[in-house]
């Protein structure tokens, strides 16, 4: 084997790697979006019944939840809190932002 056949292995054990990081990380993006949407849902549910935007104890299960999810999956439980809490952050803009418009618009009550 020539070091040439070597780096032609190597290549297209990295080329087929990297085509299912792709796969997964269109996945990953596509079930944000599907979350996203139903995060939305809630949002306009909780602006036109005036409920907070941030649910703390509903965010504590869900941590606990995803951790132990994670540490069957053998993935760090921290990083799986941290990511949760990313993406959750991100949610509670939204409704604070769609509390705003509701409110501005006079809708809900
Ligand atoms: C989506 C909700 O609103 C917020 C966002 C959450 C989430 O993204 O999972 C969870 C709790 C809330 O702080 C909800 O209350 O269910």
């Amino acid at each position: 084997m020539t070091t040439r056949d070597i780096d032609e292995s190597v290549n297209a054990e990295l080329n087929r790697l990297r085509e299912s990081i792709d796969n997964i990380d269109a996945a990953v993006v596509h079930m944000l979006a599907e979350r996203f949407k139903c995060t939305q849902q809630v949002g306009h549910l909780k602006a036109a019944h005036q409920l907070p935007p941030a649910d703390p104890a509903r965010e504590s299960r869900q941590i606990a939840r995803l951790r132990q999810l994670a540490e069957s999956a053998h993935l760090d439980p921290a990083f799986a809190e941290k990511l949760l809490n990313f993406i959750v952050a991100e949610v509670i803009r939204h409704h604070e932002r769609i509390a705003e418009e509701s409110a501005t618009n006079g809708e809900g009550a």
